[in-house]
């Protein structure tokens, strides 16, 4: 095959990175706050996506539950995109609009935060679970892409918005996953203080 494809995807998505790094750094140091506040006062994080972002989903919870780059305790994360029973009964018996709410409904508290992922905000299985919870006074991490969709219009002053300048469903991820290290990076940070090596 012609390498010149392959080349243009790695040049593209290191383009983009080094762009959006400046435009997402803020909002994504307000998502360690967010996070760190809520672990920090006894709360948990659920995670919810479809495909590409579910597995980022469980990429999340694995390095919380397990570990970032740091030995520690277990922090509580949760990915709602695991549990095939719950899914498919939810997805069969209501729809599969409520494959996630049904999870936020069952396990959200207040003070929880919620990481919505949607490459185009428009997923709505990931809409109903913001929606549900709002409704239970959690708060909102968004990792989005393109103008953010329907997903960014409805987050408060109160959620995190970090949405990648870009149009690619596949390069949006990939910078959705180089921000999902920089949170349990800066999670481990605010725990421990330093960097990794000290
Ligand atoms: O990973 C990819 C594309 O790179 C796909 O699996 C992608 O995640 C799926 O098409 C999702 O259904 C897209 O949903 P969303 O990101 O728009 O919410
Ligand atoms: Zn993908």
């Amino acid at each position: 095959m012609n390498t010149q494809r392959i080349l243009a995807h790695f040049h593209e998505s290191a383009e983009l990175k080094i762009q959006a790094a400046s435009a997402l750094a803020q909002p994504i140091s307000q998502a360690i706050e967010l996070m760190f506040f809520a672990l920090s006062n006894g709360n948990k994080i659920l995670a919810c996506g479809n495909g590409g972002s579910a597995a980022d989903c469980q990429h999340f919870a694995a390095e919380l539950v397990g570990r970032f780059e740091r030995e520690r305790f277990p922090l509580p994360a949760l990915a709602l995109t695991t549990d095939t029973s719950i899914m498919t009964a939810v997805g069969n018996d209501y729809s599969y609009r409520e494959i996630f709410s049904k999870q936020v409904q069952a396990f959200g508290q207040a003070g929880d935060v919620l990481l919505a992922i949607s490459t185009s905000g428009n997923s709505a299985n990931v809409i109903a679970a913001v929606e549900a919870a709002l409704e239970r006074e959690m708060r909102i991490v968004a990792l989005t892409g393109k103008d953010g969709g329907a997903l960014g219009k409805m987050l408060t002053d109160a959620d995190v918005h970090i949405c990648v300048p870009h149009a690619r469903t596949a390069r949006i991820q990939e910078v959705h996953l180089v921000t999902i290290h920089c949170i349990c990076d800066g999670i481990d940070v605010a725990l421990f203080g330093g960097d990794v090596n000290e």
